[in-house]
């Protein structure tokens, strides 16, 4: 008999395949209680689950005592108690290095969209405001040559890096836990601390994951310190920052503008105050959405359970001292 997992997204058909080939699949809708109350039994003898968004927490785990490798279709994995898998010996794995150059044109493409008021200006066009030549109330702000500041020199950042150094010619800040050699001789890029990087960046790009340190790193104190012609970006987890004073700052005019692709809630409720600023450009989390990057992290993120279930954990494995 083969192995059973529980599959709480929808695949592509040849993947979905891939997967029955090696399982006995169970598909759900979500992870929310009342659904694995409805599929009990199947909960109950999964060895693996795999899926994207949903919370996996004690509770859930509680429902899956034969469990023994978890697989998201993301990079990001704070939607899952890492602490609580360690004491089961669960393996968690995850999908890095194929989304990257993805969601780093999603924020050279932030960065550009604020910075020329792509989305407001052409919104005025549509409205049937562009009625003769336009003057400066519809210009933007250069992009090339100004100065770069990333938050999260990872996979990403590094990303980002390379297109704004050999794209747009701008020098790069960056700041992470520790310094990055192949960004400062690829790049030029130089280290800073946080407070020195907000008060020389142009663009703040933030592309940090969610953890107990990172929660609410940007706060009023950090959009103070930014210089009110700065552009805020942020790609990485909404919780990150602070919302309302993201808010504040912005109504303000302690920051000029800016490019978010995640918030503190998604979807982003209709009335949060984001939405009615002009200066604002907010994307429902679209970092990777592309069809190509989201089947090849579906497909990795089968492999990876597939890999997982056999003892192989050389990659993608967010905690392989389980084994
Ligand atoms: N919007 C979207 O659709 C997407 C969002 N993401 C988000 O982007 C995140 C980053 O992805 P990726 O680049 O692959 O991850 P990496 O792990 O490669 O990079 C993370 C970077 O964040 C830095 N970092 C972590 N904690 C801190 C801290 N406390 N202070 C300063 N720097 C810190 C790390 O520092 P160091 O190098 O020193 O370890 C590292 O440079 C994901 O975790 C996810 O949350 C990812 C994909 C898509
Ligand atoms: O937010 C997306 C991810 O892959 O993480």
């Amino acid at each position: 008999m083969k192995p059973s997992v529980i599959l709480y997204k929808t695949l592509p058909d040849d993947l979905l395949q891939r997967l029955e080939d090696h399982f006995t699949v169970t598909q759900v809708k979500n992870l929310h209680p009342e659904t694995v109350e409805q599929h009990a039994e199947a909960f109950a003898h999964a060895v693996g689950l795999l899926g994207s968004s949903e919370k996996v927490d004690v509770a859930l785990l509680e429902k899956m005592p034969v469990l023994r490798a978890t697989s998201t279709v993301s990079v990001g994995y704070d939607n899952f108690d890492v602490d609580a898998l360690n004491a089961r010996n669960i393996l968690l794995m995850h999908t890095p290095t194929v989304l990257t150059e993805t969601v780093a044109d999603t924020l050279m493409t932030l960065v550009l969209s604020t910075a020329r008021r792509v989305v407001e200006v052409a919104e005025r066009v549509k409205a049937g405001e562009w009625t003769k030549s336009i003057g400066p109330d519809w210009f933007g702000v250069d992009v090339h040559h100004k100065t770069l500041g990333i938050v999260g020199m990872g996979r990403i950042g590094m990303a980002l890096a390379q297109r704004a150094h050999f794209g747009f010619n701008m020098p790069i800040l960056y700041h992470a836990r520790r310094r990055h050699e192949a960004a400062e001789t690829r790049f030029n890029a130089r280290y800073c601390d946080l407070d020195t990087l907000l008060q020389e960046a142009d663009f703040v790009c933030l592309i940090l994951p969610l953890t107990d340190e990172t929660r609410h790193l940007f706060g009023a104190e950090q959009f103070k310190k930014m210089k009110s012609s700065a552009i805020f970006i942020n790609a990485g987890r909404g919780p990150v920052v602070d919302e309302s004073a993201l808010i504040a700052a912005l109504q303000q005019g302690e920051i000029h503008a800016a490019g978010l692709d995640v918030f503190e809630k998604e979807p982003l409720p209709v009335d949060s105050p984001l939405l009615s600023l002009p200066n604002v450009v907010a994307l429902p989390h679209i970092g990777s959405a592309t069809h190509e990057t989201r089947y090849n992290m579906a497909a990795t993120a089968v492999d990876n359970l597939i890999d997982a279930l056999n003892g192989k954990v050389d990659k993608n494995c967010v905690n392989p001292q389980v084994v």
